[in-house]
């Protein structure tokens, strides 16, 4: 078993020894141990000469995440792959002799050919407020459209929810948006592009049903499920073999990538969910700040949502600073970042890189950037930095958040796009995943008026002014 982890409680031990073959589904509250078990379950699964044991392949979102994973991945791992879902779509397609060099539409292009597409399909119809939507309303649809594995105009008219919060598309403009899907597409093979980084689940799961040579892997397990889109869970389904198992962990409140769309569209044989409640990451005091968080009105009508209890550690209480101006902000980030930095780890997170921009010219240069091509972790104290996306599924001593203000969260240009619901929405799970990443400590700037994302209740905080 892994010594570096801690030993599994209750619930855990459970789930570490669920069926070794079919599907099963693990949901949990942040900090409730779904990483730890999917390194414990990867561990059990892969163990050599016992009846079950076969290649295991642990897969997750990110680049960050694989290689904190490598980093907590004791020796008894060997057996186990740990790599982004991407990776093994790539190497998979290769391995069937469907990837050539350069075929995937990367997101410029992506957006560029979605752009023109929108623009040729608009010349075969009257004027119409259809067309005028932002583009980013098309890039999505199509992102929606690919990532469910919808094949034809039929099915993606009957189908029941479709389009971001408030933007529901009416059934008889779903036949222009899908001509337009058929132009993108149209475009996209012109420039010799056979995959985007949507609809590759779709071809990985076509590729497996024509498929019969012997599964490379007997299990796989998922962690931070939330975000495979419902294709991507469907071809990791048909990639093992009638005796193996498929392990899905994941927590429904930090979904923060594609369109918030339910693992439960992945249609797996899950004769029952086991839930996570315990969280052993968070303080009372952040964990409290964390459900208060999903207890806001833009968090209602999850389903699949897991209450946290309440965690035993106490600590100081998040603190909340406002400070003059953005510039003070930055100050004070820097200031505290380099004094903890020296005992403790340390995270500053942003919504964007633009933003971390602001601040990492003044970082030292011992700290580390969070990103998609880290490759090693170093554990202990230290100053990291980077988007909240990017410290998805880590863990800080201490967390800053600068640029709390209303101005900033939720992001001005996508309610431009999307409206303001749905950036409460899809911000909202931002700020939950960047707060509940802070083991003991959290630091809250802003200036002005505060992200009306934070709640209000002054007994959460401990408000300083620099
Ligand atoms: N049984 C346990 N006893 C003590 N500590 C534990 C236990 N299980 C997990 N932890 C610790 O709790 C923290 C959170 O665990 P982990 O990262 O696995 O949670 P998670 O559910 O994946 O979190 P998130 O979804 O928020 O990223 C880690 O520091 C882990 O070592």
């Amino acid at each position: 078993m892994p010594k570096s982890l801690p030993k599994p409680l209750r619930k855990q031990r459970e789930v570490l020894y669920l069926p070794v073959a079919g599907h099963s589904a693990v949901l949990g509250t942040a900090g409730s141990g779904k990483t730890t078990l999917a390194l414990y379950r990867a561990a059990y699964l892969s163990t050599a000469d016992m009846p079950h044991s076969g290649r295991t392949l642990l897969l997750t979102f990110n680049q960050a995440l694989v290689t904190y994973l490598n980093h907590l991945k004791p020796l008894a791992l060997r057996n186990v792959m740990i790599e982004t879902y991407h990776k093994f779509a790539r190497g998979y397609l290769n391995s069937r002799g469907k990837m050539s060099f350069n075929s995937i539409c990367d997101p410029d292009l992506r957006r560029t050919l979605i752009e023109r597409a929108v623009g040729n399909v608009t010349q075969h119809y009257e004027k119409s407020k259809f067309f005028d939507r932002p583009l980013a309303f098309f890039l999505d649809e199509i992102g929606w459209i690919l990532s469910h594995g919808i094949e034809t105009e039929e099915q993606y008219i009957a189908v029941e929810r479709v389009g971001r919060v408030g933007t529901t598309l009416a059934r008889k403009l779903r036949s222009v948006m899908f001509e337009i899907l058929k132009e993108y597409l149209a475009l996209r093979t012109q420039q010799g592009k056979l995959y985007d980084w949507d609809d590759i689940a779709y071809h990985v799961r076509q590729e497996y049903l024509q498929d019969d040579r012997a599964r490379r892997y007997r299990h796989i397990i998922i962690d931070e499920g939330q975000d495979f889109s419902p294709e991507m869970i469907r071809s990791l389904a048909s990639a093992i073999p009638d005796d193996g198992s498929l392990t899905f962990f994941g927590d429904v409140a930090q979904q923060i990538y594609g369109q918030r769309t339910s693992w439960r569209f992945a249609g797996l044989t899950v004769p029952q969910t086991w839930e996570f409640k315990e969280n052993y990451r968070n303080t009372k005091q952040i964990a409290r700040l964390g459900l208060a968080i999903s207890k806001m009105p833009y968090f209602e009508g999850i389903a699949d949502m897991v209450e946290p209890t309440s965690p035993r550690a106490d600590g100081p209480l998040p603190t909340i600073a406002e400070c003059d101006t953005r510039a003070k902000q930055i100050e004070v980030a820097l200031r505290v970042a380099k004094e903890s930095g020296k005992t403790k780890s340390v995270a500053l997170l942003f919504k964007d890189r633009e933003q971390e921009r602001l601040i990492s010219s003044g970082l030292p240069n011992y700290a580390t950037k969070l990103h998609r091509d880290m490759n090693s972790w170093n554990d202990g104290p230290g100053i990291y930095y980077g988007t909240y996306h990017s410290a998805k599924g880590l863990e800080f001593d201490l967390v800053i958040l600068p640029f709390l203000e209303k101005e900033n969260l939720p992001d001005p240009e996508h309610i431009a796009s999307h409206g303001e619901e749905d950036a409460l929405t899809h911000d909202g799970r931002l700020l939950y995943v960047a707060v509940t990443r802070a083991r003991t400590d959290l630091l809250l700037l802003y200036t002005g008026e505060p992200t009306p994302l934070l709640p209000a209740k002054p007994s959460l905080y401990g408000r300083v002014s620099p």
